[in-house]
C-alpha cells in the first residue's frame, strides 16, 4: 500500500472517458432482475448492469436507457428507483403482468457465482412499440445476451430493436450463458446480428464445440470473428486476465489483482468500460487496462453494480 492509503487503488475508477464529444446513447436490452445473495437481494440483470456501469462511468456525457419489464410489484418498484438512482432512463420500462425477475445466486470460495432462475418473469415479455423504433434509430450501442432471448416476446423486441440501430451503431452480444436457457439458434442468430461480441473462458468451449473451433483462444477467435464479419471480439479470463481482437489484432492484459468479495457483474463492468472506450476511440491496450480494473473494482464490492463506480 502506498502513503496515500489503499483506496487509491481504485483512482482509475475516477477514471471518465473525456473523449467523448457528442452525447452517445447506450441502450441496455433484455432482462431486469434481483439477484438473490445468501445476504439479501441486490439490483442485477446483465443488460441493466450494463447500463449501470456506463452511466456511472459516463456521468453526464452519455444518455443510457434500459428497455425491459418488471412486475407490478414492490421489487418492480425498486428496480426502476435502482436504475434511476444510477443514472439510467427508464423512459422505455414497461410494466408486465408477471412477478419481477430474480434469480438465486450461490457463491464458491472464491466468489463465483451459480444462478437459478425464476421462470417466467416480467421481463421475458416485452412487447414492442413506436417509441424502441426511435430509440433503436438514435442508439449507437446497444448490450444483448442470450438469456433475455428465452422467451419468444423479448427475444422478438431484441431482434426487432437490433434491426433499427444505425449501421454505424456498435451491437454488443455479451454472450452471458445461463444454462439451461440458451440454444445453438439463439447463439447462432444473435453472432449474425451483433458486432462486438464479449465471451468469457467457460463460454469459449461451448462456441468451440458449436463451431468447431480451434484449441487455441486466438485462433478460437479469429475464427469466429472471420465467420460472423465481428469488428471487436472481447475475451475474459476472470482472474486471469482478457484479451481483444479489434483490427486483427489480438493484445492480452492481465487481472488487477483484487479481494474479492463476489464476482457478480465484473463481466458487465468490463463490457460497460470496454464499449464506452470503444465508441470514444481509445486505443486498444488502454481499454483492457481500464475495463479491468472497473471489473476489479466491482469484484471487491458486494453485488454488480457497487456504489463507489460511481465515483
Ligand atoms: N478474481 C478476479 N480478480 C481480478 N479480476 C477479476 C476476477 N474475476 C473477474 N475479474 C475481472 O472481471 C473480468 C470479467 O470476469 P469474467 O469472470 O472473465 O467474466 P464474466 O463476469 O462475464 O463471467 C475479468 O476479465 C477481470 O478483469
Ligand atoms: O442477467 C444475468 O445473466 C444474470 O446472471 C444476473 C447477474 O446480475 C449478471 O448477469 C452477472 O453477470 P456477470 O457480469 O457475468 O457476472
Amino acid at each position: 500500500m502506498d502513503a496515500r492509503g489503499k483506496s487509491d487503488t481504485y483512482l482509475p475508477i475516477l477514471w471518465k472517458i473525456t473523449a467523448v464529444k457528442s452525447l452517445h446513447t447506450f441502450v441496455g436490452l433484455g432482462e431486469v432482475l434481483w439477484d438473490v445473495f445468501p445476504t439479501g437481494p441486490r439490483f442485477g440483470g446483465a443488460p441493466a448492469n450494463f447500463c449501470c456501469s456506463v452511466a456511472s462511468l459516463l456521468n453526464d456525457q452519455a444518455e443510457v436507457w434500459m428497455v425491459s419489464a418488471v412486475g407490478d410489484d414492490d421489487l418492480g418498484e425498486r428496480a426502476i428507483r435502482s436504475l434511476q438512482e444510477n443514472g439510467v432512463g427508464t423512459k422505455y420500462m414497461q410494466v408486465a403482468p408477471q412477478a419481477t425477475g430474480r434469480v438465486d445466486i450461490e457463491l464458491d470460495d472464491s466468489g463465483i457465482a451459480t444462478y437459478e432462475f425464476a421462470e417466467d418473469s416480467a421481463w421475458d415479455h416485452l412487447r414492442w412499440n413506436p417509441d424502441l423504433q426511435r430509440l433503436a434509430s438514435r442508439t449507437d450501442a446497444v448490450c444483448f445476451g442470450t438469456l433475455g432471448q428465452r422467451n419468444e416476446a423479448t427475444k422478438q423486441v431484441i431482434r426487432r430493436f437490433l434491426a433499427g440501430v444505425p449501421e454505424t451503431a456498435l451491437k454488443v452480444f455479451d454472450i452471458n450463458l445461463r444454462p439451461p436457457f440458451f440454444s445453438d439458434e439463439v447463439i447462432e442468430h444473435s453472432l449474425q446480428l451483433c458486432n462486438v461480441l464479449k465471451l468469457n473462458d467457460s463460454e469459449l468451449p461451448v462456441l468451440r464445440k458449436q463451431y468447431q473451433l480451434p484449441d487455441s483462444a486466438e485462433q478460437a477467435i479469429r475464427t469466429l470473428a472471420d465467420r460472423f464479419d465481428l469488428s471487436c471480439v472481447v475475451y475474459t479470463c476472470g482472474a486471469d486476465g482478457a484479451a481483444c481482437l479489434r483490427d486483427d489484432r489480438y493484445t492480452t492484459v492481465s487481472s488487477e489483482p483484487v479481494e474479492v468479495i463476489d464476482t457478480v457483474g465484473a463481466g458487465d463492468a468490463f463490457t460497460a468500460a470496454f464499449v464506452a472506450g470503444l465508441l470514444a476511440n481509445t486505443g486498444t491496450e488502454a481499454l483492457l487496462r481500464k475495463a479491468s480494473r472497473v471489473a476489479a473494482y466491482v469484484c471487491s464490492q458486494p453485488g454488480a453494480t457497487p456504489k463507489g463506480i460511481l465515483l
